[in-house]
Formats: C-alpha cells, structure tokens, sequence
C-alpha cells in the first residue's frame, strides 16, 4: 500500500493577495480525492506546491510522514494545468523521455510507453507528433506522461475539461485504475457531478481556506442546510409551506409537487433546528405521509459551504 499525502498549514501568498491560508487536507492511498473549488479558489496553488514546483511560505506537506525532497517528488506522477507535453514531439519519444526523466531505464521506459499507449487506444499513433491528435487523445497522452513512471501519487489538474462523455469515462476508468492499484490520486475538477460519481474523498476549498473535505457521502449529509420532505395527505402544498415557514429554525419551504402521496415540500432547516417542531406542525394539519431527510447532491453542498 502507498503513503497517504498530509499537507498541514500549508500558506502561500503572492504579494498582498494570500492564495492559501493555513491549508491543510490529506489524501489517502487507494482512493480518488476530488478537488473542488470556484476558480481562483487556490487549487492549482496547492497542487504545485505538492509537486514543488511552487514553495510554501509556511506548513508543510508529507508522505508517508516524511517531508517531501527531490527524490520523492520524482516518483510522483503530475499533469499540470499548463500542461507541458511537446506538441511537436513524437507521442512514445516524449513518453519514453518522460520516463528516463523520473529514473527508469531506457528498456522499461519502452516497455512501459508501449503497455501504455496500447492501453489508450493509442498503439498506432505512437510515432506521430502529439498535435495531431485531438483534443481528447492529447489529454489521455497527458495522462500516460503522469503514469509513465508507475508514481506512488498522481496529482491531476483539470483532468477532465474539455473532454466529450465517452472520453470522460475513459479517463474516469484510468484513474480509478491506479487508485484501486493503492496510489492516492488527487484531481481537481469544476464538474461537481463527476466528482460525486467518482470520487471517495472530496475536498472543497474557497478562497485559499478548506470548507469541507471528507469521504464524499459524509460532505452532503453534513452539510450545513438539513432538507425534508415533507407530505401531507389532503392538505395542499401552499397550507404546508405558511406552516412550516413559521417553525422556528426554516430556512426556506418550497413546494415540489413530484411525490408519490400527493405534492411535497422540500424544507430546508438551519443546522441546530428542531425538526421535530417542523413534524408536529406538519401532523396539525393532517396525516403526515412522508417525512424524510433529503441528502444535497455535492453541487448543493458545494453552494452551501462557500457561501
Ligand atoms: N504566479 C502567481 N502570481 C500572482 N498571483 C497568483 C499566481 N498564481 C496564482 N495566483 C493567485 O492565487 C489565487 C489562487 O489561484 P489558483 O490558480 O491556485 O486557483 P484555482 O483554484 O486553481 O483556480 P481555477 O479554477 O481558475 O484554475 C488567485 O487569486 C490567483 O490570482
């Protein structure tokens, strides 16, 4: 099994404008961690900063518990943002190259391209300049470069942008791949539905400071905003909404009119209110039907912690 990634306070700031604030999220070996966070929130900051392409002005960042130097971070596989292949080199020469570079020998550096590039789909373009391959393929060579040298860690910068569905999920199969081979994999991603479908781990930064990070399904049930659904039988939605718009702790009630038992409504309580006001306000009116908490999706969770 692979080290877990620790960065603990990590602070990086560019003259007056601090870009990451005391950050600190781990990322656990064998599974996906979404990075998540409005842009200029800071991610491509503190992925830099893992890869030491960047330094921190203060706190650190740990594998396994060990500070990170240059020979560690050669075992690590990255695809930065700017992403950085040749476009007029040829696909295995670079590939090849890449791997000489993080120290493997010039046979499984060949070995490693070949297996690789058969594995993408790519095996008959091998002797062709990146250019001339698509946006998409471009991308998935982007990858190979990251996985070359088999790193115990692979940090991915927008991975995924730009990519149609199918080259989406092929991406999504790759990583998932080497994060059940053990290595922590850490990708940053705008496309909250694709985190939720992908990730174990998420974690959401805004304006340079972590909001939340954790297994995924632990962030929406979390999340500050409890949601019920509430439905009662014969009583219309409008009657529903004024009664528990007037239970102290709601936020907002909203009809939904979707439910099997009649129309719904979706209410939204502040985290330390009494939901079982809200349910006797809801039985004064008639038979309770449905009371149920409804889990946010992470988009809704993202809106409600970097608010
Ligand atoms: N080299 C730099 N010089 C000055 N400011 C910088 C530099 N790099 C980043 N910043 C600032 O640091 C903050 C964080 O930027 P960063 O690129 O890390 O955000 P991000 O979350 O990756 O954003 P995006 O989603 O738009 O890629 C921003 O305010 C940005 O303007």
């Amino acid at each position: 099994m692979a080290d877990e990634l620790v960065l603990t306070e990590v602070t990086r700031r560019f003259g007056a404008r601090t870009a990451l604030d005391a950050v600190s999220f781990r990322v656990r070996p064998g599974r996906l961690t979404g990075f998540v966070g409005a842009n200029g929130a800071g991610k491509t900051t503190a992925m830099r900063i893992v890869m030491g392409v960047l330094a921190a002005d203060a706190g650190s960042v740990e594998l396994g518990g060990r500070p990170l130097d240059l020979a560690a971070r050669r075992r690590f596989g990255y695809m930065p943002e700017e992403r950085g292949l040749y476009p007029k080199m040829k696909i295995a020469e670079q590939l090849v190259y890449l791997g000489r570079v993080h120290g493997l020998d010039r046979a499984t550096a060949a070995s490693r391209t070949a297996e690789l590039l058969e594995s993408l789909g790519l095996a008959d373009r091998a002797h062709e300049q990146l250019s001339t391959l698509s946006l998409g393929n471009q991308q998935r060579v982007q990858v190979a470069a990251a996985l070359v040298h088999d790193p115990v860690l692979l940090v991915l910068d927008e991975p995924f942008s730009g990519l149609d569905p199918l080259a989406v999920d092929r991406m999504a199969e790759q990583l998932r791949e080497r994060a059940a081979a053990g290595v922590p994999v850490l990708f940053s991603s705008h496309q909250l539905e694709l985190v939720e479908r992908l990730c174990d781990d998420v974690v959401i930064i805004g304006g340079g400071r972590i909001r939340a990070a954790g297994p995924a399904t632990d962030l929406r049930r979390d999340s500050a905003a409890r949601r019920v659904r509430v439905v009662v039988g014969g009583v219309v939605a409008a009657r529903v909404v004024e009664a528990a718009t007037a239970v102290p702790g709601v936020r907002s009630a909203v009809a939904d009119g979707a439910g099997q038992a009649g129309p719904g409504v979706v209410v939204d309580l502040d985290a330390g209110a009494d939901d079982q006001a809200l349910l006797a306000a809801a039985a004064s009116l008639g038979p309770v039907r449905e009371f149920h908490p409804l889990v946010p999706t992470l988009a809704e969770t993202f809106r409600e912690v970097v608010r």
